[in-house]
């Protein structure tokens, strides 16, 4: 396949980009910052809020040629202000989405975020893909945007996008809670494969961590997708030691996140 990677010099973007290549898909980076040294692909320096910007790097890539998907990676990974979360999460997709219905592209991966439902108490039991809505952060609200903005685009246009729900993307776990979210670099390249080549999955959602032991989110509708984890955090938990987790951080979703280290106006300082 063809593939855009956008965020392609980031933490998933370098791991995702080396692994689609190495799958023998055809990558195209884009991002804010030039590539890498020693990158072997294509690559766009682009603003992916900037429509104009993006319009033009597809209209580029399916002149004369064809693009299978966009996988979007870009995106602050951290909580910012409101209106830079919507900026960053929700226009950047925005844009990408217009430019793949104007040169039709079907299929869009994106790097959503446990954040989304990070608001959601543990007491509730597994997480699952019906959970409602329920951010922690503006981070996760706009999260959630992007998740009902994608939805619509499916809606109104058929094209197939898989919202991967990413818990903690590291090269080994870090945290108490990272034994429940980790996702390993591996099962990352095979969560997006999966997400890539599933065939006709409309709007789909799956969470995106390893096969931890202890993890309680939902495996299953990844697995529908053809998403088989294969790490498990537990490898590394006596590395990690028996100390306590913040009883805070253990209470839902988002772990630190729904804490109130993160509570401030929506506008203004
Ligand atoms: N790292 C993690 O554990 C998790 C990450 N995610 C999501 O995955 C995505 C990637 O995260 P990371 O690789 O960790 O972040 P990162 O900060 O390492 O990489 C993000 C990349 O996107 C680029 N970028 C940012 N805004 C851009 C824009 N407007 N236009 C073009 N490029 C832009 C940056 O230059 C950077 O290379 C983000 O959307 C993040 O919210 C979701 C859940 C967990
Ligand atoms: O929940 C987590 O562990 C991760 O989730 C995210 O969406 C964030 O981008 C990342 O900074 C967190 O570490």
């Amino acid at each position: 396949m063809r593939v855009l990677v956008s965020g392609a010099a980031g933490s998933l973007g370098r791991v995702i980009t080396a692994g689609l290549a190495g799958l023998g898909h055809d990558v195209v980076g884009l991002d804010l910052v030039p590539a890498p040294e020693g990158t072997t692909f294509p690559w766009h320096e682009a603003d992916c809020a900037d429509a104009d910007a993006v319009e033009a790097v597809v209209a580029a890539l399916t002149t004369g040629g064809t693009l299978d998907a966009v996988v979007h990676l870009a995106g602050v990974p951290e909580e910012l202000s409101l209106p830079d979360e919507l900026t960053s999460h929700v226009i950047t997709t925005a844009a990408l989405l217009d430019a793949m219905v104007a040169h039709d592209v079907p299929r869009l991966v994106y790097a959503s975020s446990n954040h989304a439902v990070g608001r959601t108490p543990r007491a509730d039991g597994e997480l699952t893909e019906h959970a409602l809505p329920r951010p922690d952060t503006y981070y996760g609200v706009a999260k959630v945007a992007a998740e009902a903005l994608m939805r619509l685009f499916v809606d109104r246009h058929g094209i197939d996008v898989v919202s991967c729900r990413i818990g903690s993307f590291l090269e080994e776990p870090t945290t108490l809670r990272g034994l429940s979210t980790w996702l390993s670099h591996a099962d990352g390249l095979r969560m997006v494969e999966a997400a890539l080549t599933t065939p006709a999955p409309g709007y789909a959602v799956l969470y995106g961590i390893s096969a931890n032991t202890r993890a309680w989110w939902d495996l299953e509708p990844g697995r529908r997708l053809g998403y088989e984890p294969q790490d498990d955090a537990e490898a590394y938990a006596a590395r990690i030691g028996a100390g306590a987790e913040d009883e805070a951080e253990a209470a839902f979703v988002g772990g630190p996140f729904a804490t109130a280290e993160f509570h401030r106006p929506a506008l203004g300082s």
